[in-house]
């Protein structure tokens, strides 16, 4: 058995350095993000050859630049600029006060695979989805002569498309307030990427439909009580009612920010701030308006053994995804809690925009 990297470890390994500012090569191209590009990394890059700066169509359009790739678009680096311009173009913070970054040319034709893989690539690190680019003629031999981590386009597609293999780690026994019969289970992923967390209460029978929820991480809900949304609320009255009811699971998704991370959810607090809503600001910063994989909730209660839920939820989404993998859900138990002054427009926005019921 060979003792070095496989593709999904080198995808990991891609991912870790990305964050730290390392370039990486994908198929054809040396990337590095947009967000940690220092000044040397830059002249470097720019060594090898013409620079591009990749970015999504949505941050495309919020900057007035052609997506001709579609879902992406590629941003010719102009020569006279530093990193500074490429973090002004991947982050929107600054969009209003400086809003004369353009001209800016996009390629068209040409193949835009690699480009794409990249920013997945930043996005699965939680990182903003812009990456500088650069083709080279041989990236085997780039790789290996500065220790770059490498991966194919083929490696890459296929990890950012592919369902992730999560194991139990551990369980233990942990009374809580709503019932002493609670059970924390840990699990982990096989690619490196964040741990998920199950909370049983009681013994529910797996051959029966189970009260379960699936809960999104929102560290400021959650853990400081923020009052600009209603996660906070919705984890307490759902374990209450796992409580009452003396069974349930409670599904701890480490999906911060709707899968963006927290980092890139207090971006887009700052964007809601210059007074736009919760999905327009996670379009300016590139993102989808949701980003999470609802594949693994699914794939964590059916290792637990379940097939089947009532699932607490006001996402329609959620109950479709349960079932498009897999997990029967007998009813839909509303959680209409935490609604204050303060979160009124973002309910009343996932509501509209996002299909939620209220
Ligand atoms: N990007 C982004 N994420 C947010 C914002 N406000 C809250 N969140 C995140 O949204 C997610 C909410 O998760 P959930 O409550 O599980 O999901 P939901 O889609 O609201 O569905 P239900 O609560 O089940 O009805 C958490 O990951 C929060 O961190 C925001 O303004 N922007
Ligand atoms: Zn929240």
């Amino acid at each position: 058995m060979p003792l070095g990297p496989d593709s999904t470890e080198r995808i990991a390994r891609a991912r870790g350095d990305l964050r730290m500012g390392v370039p990486v090569v994908v198929g054809g191209l040396v990337v590095a993000a947009a967000e940690t590009l220092t000044p040397d990394r830059l002249t470097a890059l720019r060594g090898l050859g013409g620079a591009v700066l990749a970015i999504t169509a949505r941050r495309a359009a919020t900057l007035k630049a052609r997506p001709y790739d579609g879902d992406i678009a590629r941003l010719r680096l102009p020569e006279d600029v530093g990193p500074d311009w490429v973090r002004s173009v991947a982050e929107p913070a600054d969009d209003l006060a400086k809003p004369l970054l353009g001209p800016f040319v996009a390629l068209r034709g040409g193949d835009a695979a690699a480009h794409r893989a990249a920013i997945g690539l930043a996005k699965s690190a939680q990182l903003l989805p812009a990456v500088l680019a650069v083709e080279v003629a041989d990236p085997t031999a780039l790789a290996d002569a500065e220790g770059l981590t490498r991966v194919t386009l083929a490696e890459a597609a296929a990890a950012l498309a592919e369902e992730t293999h999560l194991a139990e780690v551990v369980s233990a026994r942990v009374p809580l307030a709503v019932s002493r019969a609670g059970r924390v289970h840990v699990f982990r992923p096989a690619d490196g990427s964040e741990e998920h967390y199950a909370v049983e209460i009681g013994s529910p029978p797996r051959a029966e439909p189970v009260l379960a929820r699936l809960h999104s991480a929102c560290f400021t809900g959650d853990l400081l009580g923020s009052l600009k949304c209603d996660c906070g609320a919705q984890l307490n009255a759902a374990l209450a009612q796992m409580g009452a009811e003396g069974a349930g699971v409670l599904l701890y998704l480490n999906q911060e920010g709707r899968g963006i991370g927290l980092a890139n959810k207090m971006r887009a607090y700052s964007l809601q701030d210059q007074g736009f809503d919760t999905v327009e600001a996670n379009h300016r910063l590139g993102f989808e308006d949701d980003e999470r994989d609802f594949r693994i909730g699914a794939a964590i209660l059916r290792e637990m053994g379940f097939s089947a839920v009532r699932l607490m939820t006001n996402n329609p989404a959620k109950i479709e995804m349960m079932r498009a993998n897999g997990i029967e859900v007998t009813d839909r138990v509303p959680l209409k809690v935490g609604h204050t002054a303060e979160n009124a427009r973002y309910l009343a926005t996932k509501a509209e925009k996002s299909g939620h019921l209220l």
